[in-house]
């Protein structure tokens, strides 16, 4: 799965609905059974979340775009193909929530391609089901120093924590993908699907049991006055970089 919303795959509502509709095909199609995700946008994996999406716009708006974010965690993170990230670029927030939810995570090795749940450097928070994510995959004190300093990390460190499982050339990651995959490819299929539901299954059902209450909270949330100012400072600062 190649993802390209050009210039730099931002999750929009729009393009996460294409990306869950893709992963929904092949899941129900019996003939696949794992998905490398990677990106065709040149140097970057994904932005993360479209900061389009959270400024300016109404609750309404808010909270479909909410109800979309945790569509497509919960379908990635519970997905009973295996699901392997070739990351090809730097990848920021709710794009490394995206591939922190794969079982395997390739890196490819620039210095650019940093990772990591950057939300603290935007003045905003990443929610619990981020945060768990990454305490699942890098343990809570690495978790905890990472979220609160909003830190992404470059290809060395993102090993040394855990965050990725390989890092390789960058004209090597999507082969070191497909070599990973096949360890998984020859493990029974139900078996590995039943131990991947033990291990994520607790995450997963917190945000099931708490959909609604979370909406709200992000809706309430990302309204405030305050943070708005936040993400229109952010966005000029991102435009500001050109000139
Ligand atoms: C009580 C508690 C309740 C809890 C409630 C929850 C609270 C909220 C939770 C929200 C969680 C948020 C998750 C996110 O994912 S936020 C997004 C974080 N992403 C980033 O910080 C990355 C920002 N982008 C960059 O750093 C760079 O763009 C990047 C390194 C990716 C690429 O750099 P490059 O120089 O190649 O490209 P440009 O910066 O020039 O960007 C090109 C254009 O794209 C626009 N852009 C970039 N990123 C985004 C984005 N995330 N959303 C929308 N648009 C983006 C950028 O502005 C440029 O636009 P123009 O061409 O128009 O200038």
């Amino acid at each position: 799965m190649k993802m390209r919303n050009p210039p730099v795959n931002s999750l929009s509502l729009e393009f996460l609905t294409e990306l869950l509709i893709s992963l929904e095909k092949l899941e129900s199609d019996k003939a696949f059974h794992a998905i490398i995700l990677t990106s065709d946008c040149p140097g970057i994996f994904s932005a993360g979340l479209d900061l389009m999406e959270m400024c300016g716009r109404d609750p309404t708006h808010y909270a479909e775009y909410w109800k979309a974010v945790q569509e497509l965690w919960l379908r990635f993170y519970l997905s009973h193909l295996v699901v392997i990230s070739a990351i090809n670029g730097v990848n920021a927030a709710g794009g490394c929530l995206l591939a922190l939810s794969c079982d395997y995570r390739v890196l490819a090795d620039n210095p650019k391609y940093a990772m990591g749940l950057n939300e603290t450097l935007l003045g905003i928070i990443a929610p619990f089901w981020f945060k768990d994510t990454l305490v699942n995959t890098v343990g809570h004190r690495t978790a905890e120093r990472a979220l609160q300093l909003g830190l992404l990390f470059p290809p060395a460190e993102a090993l040394q924590v855990g965050m990725v499982d390989k890092v390789v050339p960058e004209d090597q990651v999507l082969s070191a993908a497909r070599s990973e995959l096949a360890q998984w490819l020859a493990i029974p299929g139900h078996a590995r699907q039943l131990t991947k539901s033990l291990m994520r299954k607790p995450t997963a059902d917190r945000l099931l049991k708490e959909r609604d209450a979370d909406i709200q909270n992000f809706v309430r949330f990302i309204s405030r006055d305050a943070i708005q100012k936040a993400l229109r400072v952010y966005l000029e600062k991102l435009k500001q970089k050109k000139t």
